[in-house]
């Protein structure tokens, strides 16, 4: 239990906030994982056979700026206070897309291929353990070559490797999760070349349950606010086991339109 607990905590939070800050940083991917957010809920509400979407009045809630009290009760499925200036239409209609449309099922990396890519991709920009050592118990010859005696160390950087041009291309620096969609889907790459969860048989054990966490809060989130930084607060790394930010991070939520039920 300590295990998960420790390595399941600050790992998510903080690549959640380096997915946050990508997503200010290229709005316009932003705005791609919206639409597929969208049509994954127009698909849905049509095999069920409401189209209460097409139908229904569309409510703006577009100049609000949300307090992360508000967010945290709307990811919750809470109702917010009447004064808070959100009407219970904007909750009920994000319990109705957090309880149908974030199903389990909805949440494999086959589905949602461009929000899974994205966290993918800023793990491999922004890797939650940018670095990892191990010590040999042994003698012991490397699959390079190299030798290692009882105790020396070897230092492996999922930072520096998600930013080499030898292993990523010539644009390993920019953020494109379509590097990692082929035919449409989300194509996953080796854990020796992506090694945000290390590889072998001590690669990370919660890397399913940190994609599916990830990617419900950044469902959530994505589907009802379009995020933008808040100008001039300083970003910047934390070097620590995990990579946080040293300042935080701050953003500004937008609400966006929601379509209500007529
Ligand atoms: C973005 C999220 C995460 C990242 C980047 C990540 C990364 C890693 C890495 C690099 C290791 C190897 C550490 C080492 O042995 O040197 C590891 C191990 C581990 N992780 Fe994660 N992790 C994440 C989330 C989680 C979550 C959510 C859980 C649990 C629910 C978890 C459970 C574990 C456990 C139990 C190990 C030890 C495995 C072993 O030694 O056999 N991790 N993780």
């Amino acid at each position: 239990m300590m295990s998960f607990v420790l390595a399941g905590r600050d790992t998510t939070a903080s690549s959640l906030s380096w997915f946050l800050y990508c997503m200010c940083m290229y709005p316009d991917k932003q705005e791609k994982i919206f639409e597929e957010l969208i049509n994954m809920e127009k698909l849905i509400a049509k095999r069920d056979g409401n189209t209460n979407e097409t139908h229904g009045t569309v409510v703006s809630y577009d100049d609000a700026v949300i307090s992360n009290e508000v967010i945290s009760k709307i990811v919750q499925g809470k109702k917010t206070a009447s004064n808070d200036g959100f009407g219970s239409n904007f909750i009920m209609v994000a319990k109705k897309f957090a309880d149908e449309v974030m199903t389990y099922e909805n949440l494999q990396s086959s589905c949602l291929p461009y929000l899974h890519s994205a966290i993918a991709e800023t793990l491999r920009l922004y890797p939650a353990v940018p670095r990892d050592g191990k010590v040999a118990l042994e003698e012991d010859i490397l699959p390079d070559g190299t030798h290692l005696k009882a105790g020396d160390q070897v230092v492996y950087v999922p930072y520096s490797m998600g930013r080499m041009p030898f292993i990523w291309g010539p644009d390993a620096l920019a953020f494109k999760p379509e590097r990692w969609i082929h035919d449409g889907r989300f194509q996953p790459q080796s854990p020796f070349k992506f090694t945000a969860f290390q590889a072998g048989p001590r690669m990370c054990l919660g890397k399913d349950a940190a994609y599916l966490q990830m990617k419900l809060t950044a469902a959530l989130l994505m589907r009802f606010f379009r995020f933008e930084l808040v100008p001039n607060h300083p970003v910047e790394y934390r070097m620590m086991n995990v990579m946080t930010m040293k300042h935080g991070l701050k953003v500004n939520a937008v609400a966006r339109e929601t379509i209500q039920d007529s």
